[in-house]
């Protein structure tokens, strides 16, 4: 940045005349906004009015036109405020240049930059869409690499009005021509701003590494490596509203999807991509990513980092093979008062022909019951033959069918082939002992046993990837020639097989086994998915879905199967991964981007890193530093671009009255922060009392967990506190979260670096090594 003459910065003392033409330009720009909506809106009306007559194919035309209006009308609702936020004064035009970009007062050229591009009814160009090439030099020029740029302008806005310019004259020269103006900085205002529990987006003050960053080509995989508070996720966001930007045809149908750690940090950020004119990126939190099951965090270290193992994949691919079961010995069925025998090979034979067609396990089943259904059926009649004396060779082509509907052959089949849902594969094989040790012989004992639960337990983030290869091998429970059968017969077959399976139940029990399906996965023949609307919306309920590119966020906490359940979604394996292998805290996750990757990638992704600090002041910024490095951490150290007001405050008081000491100390930290967000970090065994004594003094202003960031005093675990940022942050006994994480450093770093602003720690069993100056 260059230096302003004081003569020019004392011009910003009045209401100059740049910031009334300013305002007259901003104001034509919200008029042109409102035009857009009001015509978007009537085109709507005008779809909707056509009227629900006419041919199929007309409605659905009707409804892709309306839905399409509607998005550009969600758009344009969203992008309300500040929706221009910067000018850019360039180099003269060289000789046939587009006349369009030609400034009236003859310095140059002058580009609007804002949150979409906007033409006025004549197709004059108005404002450029931030993510557009010609917008790129807003973010990059520097005074030494100019990219053509004379000036860069910042427009502050309050509502629809400009309230504040501020400059960047890049071109000194231009400093003798114009009024400049200048104040502490768009993006220090930005960062000093309080926290309101949501994200925001920066896309008026991206600075130059992320910009690249953001504007990187699509294809592969990018690692964006960055310590805490440099802007990763902010990043992460832009990215994805640039690829779609930028690869609108090749992601409209396959589109984005955006993982990020929880709900509460999907819940942080969802604001972020409308704001950016965006609608249609699916965004779903590791635990969400199987339709229909909605996980939560998974408490043990230990099991979760079992089950993120990669041979976790085999495991339950024996699992399903379990199903498909021999006979133990030669089977009696009776079909119409006929007894047949249904043999040991038969039943082999049938299951190497069915496993041979490669088909899941459920699609699989039509070949194995087609084929034995098939053979009981000519040993029915070759029977009913020899006991009409041998000459009665009538047409009895509905044998088939009267076996295949008969009770006794649907039990015996289900039996050994029953169809399963992954929900119900995987909650058996982590409940029922002697399936979990058939299934997965690598396990020790010790090992078996922390696996186990009861079969109702509700499932976890680390249940999901294994619910997803489950459901990858089962394949779908309504095949092909299930939807062929008429709801009668469905409604027959349902009944049926809750008939079977208490039998079947009943049976096995005797033999001390299990039975192999409930009520339940049973009725979920019948389960119809639901209307749905836009492709996102299709997309989250699809487990199958090929997205065309994936944003990972909090990549660092992914274990090697719940990046196996990633590589899945994304055929393509076009992936930006964001994350910090510093702030890792979960016992699955990753030591090295390489090591996660390569089972998936090998060596075939480039990595990025992001070098500046956006939220913590120095002072936290090295306290944290210095607590992991003791540790011997290997930390990435951004460069924080501020100081802090406060250096951390370290407290020590006496385990007996650490309840009080908080009581006392948060009121004090509530007032500091001046109606900013506290939070209040506690490790897992204490969150409960000190959410207690929190409300005892705030009341309903408390939030805990995941519902937190709507409330400004949030109680939370160091996990939940992952990606959030807070304006204080009064950090619960720091020893005891060590501990909690067997020695891991990564959660009371991450705890550390969510302060914006202040950081005070009361610790009753010791202070980690760093942690004080
Ligand atoms: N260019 C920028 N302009 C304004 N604010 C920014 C900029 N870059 C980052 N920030 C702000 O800095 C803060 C930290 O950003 P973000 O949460 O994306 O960091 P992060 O690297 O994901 O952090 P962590 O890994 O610690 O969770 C956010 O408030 C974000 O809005």
């Amino acid at each position: 940045m260059v230096d302003v003459p004081t003569d020019a910065r004392d011009a910003v003392a009045s209401e100059s005349s740049e910031l009334a033409s300013e305002r007259a330009y901003v104001d034509v720009l919200y008029a042109r906004l409102d035009a857009l909506r009001e015509e978007k809106a009537a085109q709507l009306a005008r779809v909707r009015r056509t009227g629900a007559i006419g041919s199929l194919q007309n409605q659905s035309e009707r409804d892709a036109y309306a839905t399409m209006h509607e998005d550009r009308l969600a758009q344009l609702n969203a992008v309300e405020e500040r929706l221009v936020f910067g000018r850019l004064d360039l180099d003269a035009p060289h000789a046939g240049a587009d006349a369009d970009e030609a400034d009236d007062d003859g310095v140059g050229t002058t580009r609007y930059i804002g949150r979409i591009g906007m033409t006025d009814a004549e197709q004059r160009r108005l404002m450029i869409d931030w993510r557009a090439p010609e917008a790129g030099s807003f973010y990059q020029a520097t005074a030494f690499e100019r990219h053509g740029v004379r000036r860069r302008r910042h427009l502050i806005l309050k509502g629809r009005e400009v309230v504040h310019l501020e400059d960047d004259v890049l071109d000194e020269s231009l400093l003798d021509e114009v009024e400049v103006h200048q104040g502490e900085g768009a993006l220090l205002a930005a960062l000093t701003q309080r926290r309101t529990g949501r994200m925001g987006d920066i896309v008026s003050t991206i600075q130059a590494e992320q910009d690249r960053i953001i504007r990187s080509e699509m294809k592969s995989v990018l690692v964006v490596q960055g310590g805490p508070g440099t802007g990763k996720t902010a990043v992460a966001l832009h990215r994805a509203a640039y690829l779609l930007y930028e690869h609108r045809e090749r992601l409209k149908s396959a589109g984005v999807l955006l993982v990020g750690p929880s709900q509460a940090f999907m819940r942080y950020i969802e604001r972020v991509l409308p704001s950016l004119g965006e609608t249609g990126v699916v965004m779903s939190s590791i635990g969400e990513l199987m339709p229909g099951v909605d996980a939560r965090a998974e408490a043990s270290a230990e099991v979760a980092r079992l089950k993120g193992d990669l041979r976790m994949a085999d495991v339950v691919k024996r699992a399903v093979a379990n199903r498909q079961r021999l006979l133990a010995e030669d089977r009696r069925v009776v079909v119409e008062g006929t007894a047949l025998t249904l043999t040991q090979r038969q039943v082999k034979r049938a299951r190497d022909k069915a496993r041979a067609t490669g088909k899941p396990h459920n699609e699989a089943r039509s070949t194995f019951v087609k084929i034995l259904v098939r053979e009981l059926a000519e040993q029915l009649q070759e029977t009913l033959e020899e006991s009409s004396g041998g000459g009665n060779k009538a047409d009895r082509s509905y044998l088939v069918e009267d076996v295949r509907s008969a009770d006794d052959v649907r039990l015996a089949l289900n039996l050994c082939w029953m169809p399963v849902t992954a929900q119900h594969l995987i909650s058996q094989l982590l409940s029922r002992p002697e399936h979990l040790v058939a299934a997965a012989p690598h396990l020790s004992a010790a090992e078996t046993l922390a696996l186990l639960r009861p079969a109702d337990a509700p499932f976890t983030e680390a249940d999901v990837p294994l619910l997803d290869e489950a459901a990858e091998l089962l394949g779908e429970l309504d095949s092909a020639s299930d939807r062929a059968q008429s709801d009668a017969q469905r409604k027959r077959d349902v009944e049926l097989a809750e008939a079977s399976v208490q039998a079947t139940d009943e049976m096995l029990a005797e033999n001390g086994q299990d039975g192999l399906v409930t009520a339940e996965a049973v009725l979920q023949l019948n389960a119809a998915s639901g209307p749905t609307t836009t492709a996102a919306e299709r997309a989250r309920a699809d487990r199958t879905w090929a997205y065309g590119h994936v944003v990972v966020d909090e990549a660092q906490e992914l274990s090697p199967m719940q990046w196996r359940l990633l590589m899945r979604r994304c055929p393509m394996k076009s992936f930006t991964v964001v994350g910090d292998i510093a702030q890792a805290s979960s016992a699955a996750s990753t030591t090295s981007w390489a090591a996660a990757l390569d089972p998936f990638v090998g060596d075939r992704f480039r990595l990025e890193e992001l070098t500046v600090n956006y939220r913590t002041p120095t002072q936290i910024a090295e306290a944290a530093a210095r607590v992991a490095q003791s540790a011997g951490l290997r930390v990435s150290t951004p460069r924080a671009v501020r100081e802090g007001q406060w250096p951390p405050v370290v407290e020590r008081v006496d385990p007996a009255d650490l309840l009080a000491s908080i009581r006392a100390a948060l009121p004090e930290e509530v007032a500091l922060a001046d109606g900013g967000l506290v939070a209040v970090i506690a490790p897992r065994e204490l969150v409960d009392d000190v959410w207690g004594a929190a409300v005892e003094l705030f009341g309903r202003r408390v939030g805990s967990g995941s519902g937190g960031v709507e409330q400004d005093i949030v109680v939370t675990t160091a996990h939940q506190s992952k990606g959030l940022e807070f304006d204080v942050v009064f950090l619960i006994e720091p020893q005891a979260m060590v501990e909690e994480a067997d020695g891991g450093l990564g959660d009371l770093y991450v705890a550390m670096t969510r302060a914006t602003q202040r950081l005070r720690v009361l610790a009753a069993s010791g202070v980690p090594e760093g942690l004080e100056a």
